[in-house]
């Protein structure tokens, strides 16, 4: 049982951290119809673009600084009782723009949950912008000026998510720019949706910290060994990977080899509820399904600490926790 080991969460998309009873209780609140997303408790969807129309319906329904209160202090309230002592939070200011809010009012209410959540149960928490890919080049570098303004001291970090397959990285290059010149941490989705190539010019174009998911470098040894020698940490998601069918199952999917071959990995949900599953069950997939012992675990949450956007003096104290 993984229950009782510590974690930390690296990958995660904010409006997806929603259990599927929240998002109910708020289509509720606003009248909305919900049905065309959700039966029987659960998501209706059938490949990447099916799914973002979900994400994007459900995320609409929080609407104002409390419901992304409520959002954020719900989802970190949840891994904490599983045993996380840090999370990260992918938020996404023009979904909170597309739901009626201003960017610093969606920050604003966002920061309150989690000040919430660390007064009620100590979890350190920290915010990564994300900018759109599939919205294009010019509203990634919206997101990244957003971000490199520095609104809120919980925001360390900035990364592309979206679409993968849409544009090339090349095209988003001056948004990393102008958030690294800011300090802050860079990751970028990347190696799920498309290949090795993305993989590839993420690191030769954006030179990040971190890459979300990254899984399929493994097309490429070479460049698996060149991201290991690197020491860029890969956020690995493996229910996602799976519920997405990048890979067949979870006996197939590369994250044991990535770690045999010394690349940094860390364990994370990215849309828990879309993808049937949790933090909690993917250190528990990752022990039953994938073969990892509780040390190895451990040196996965130890890696998600050593990668965190946060503070030495917040990381010195994260890490002795575990
Ligand atoms: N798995 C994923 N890949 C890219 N963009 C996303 N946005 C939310 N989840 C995502
Ligand atoms: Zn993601």
């Amino acid at each position: 049982m993984t229950a009782k080991l510590k974690k930390a969460e690296l990958h995660l998309h904010l409006e997806a951290g929603a259990p599927i009873s929240l998002v109910l209780s708020q289509a509720a609140k606003y009248g909305a119809d919900m049905s065309p997303f959700i039966r029987d408790g659960a998501y209706v969807w059938h490949d990447f673009t099916t799914f973002i129309h979900c994400y994007d319906a459900a995320a609409a329904l929080f609407k104002t600084e409390e419901d992304f209160a409520l959002l954020a202090e719900t989802y970190l309230t949840e891994i904490s009782d599983a045993g996380a002592v840090y999370g990260e939070l992918f938020v996404s200011p023009d979904h909170g723009v597309s739901a009626g809010l201003s960017a610093q009012a969606y920050i604003a209410g966002i920061s309150e949950g989690m000040k919430r959540a660390k007064a009620k149960c100590g979890i350190e928490s920290r915010m990564v912008v994300i900018g759109v890919r599939h919205l294009g080049a010019e509203r990634v570098e919206a997101a990244a000026k957003f971000a490199a303004g520095r609104p809120d001291p919980l925001i360390t970090g900035f990364n592309m998510a979206g679409e993968e397959r849409f544009g090339k990285v090349a095209d988003f290059t001056r948004a990393f720019d102008i958030a690294r010149d800011a300090g802050l941490g860079i990751t970028i989705h990347a190696g799920e949706l498309a290949g090795a190539q993305s993989v590839r010019d993420a690191v030769d174009l954006v030179r990040p910290a971190r890459i979300g998911h990254g899984v399929r470098a493994i097309e490429d040894m070479d460049l698996v060994r060149r991201i290991a020698d690197l020491g860029i940490v890969l956020e690995v998601c493996p229910g996602s990977n799976i519920a997405l069918k990048v890979f067949p199952d979870f006996e197939s999917h590369p994250l044991r080899t990535f770690f045999g071959m010394g690349v940094k990995v860390t364990l994370n949900s990215d849309d828990p509820p879309y993808f049937d599953t949790s933090l909690a069950k993917e250190y528990e997939i990752a022990k039953t399904r994938m073969g990892f012992s509780d040390a190895e675990l451990n040196a996965m949450t130890r890696t998600a600490l050593e990668a965190a956007f946060v503070d030495e003096a917040t990381r010195a104290r994260l890490l002795a926790m575990i």
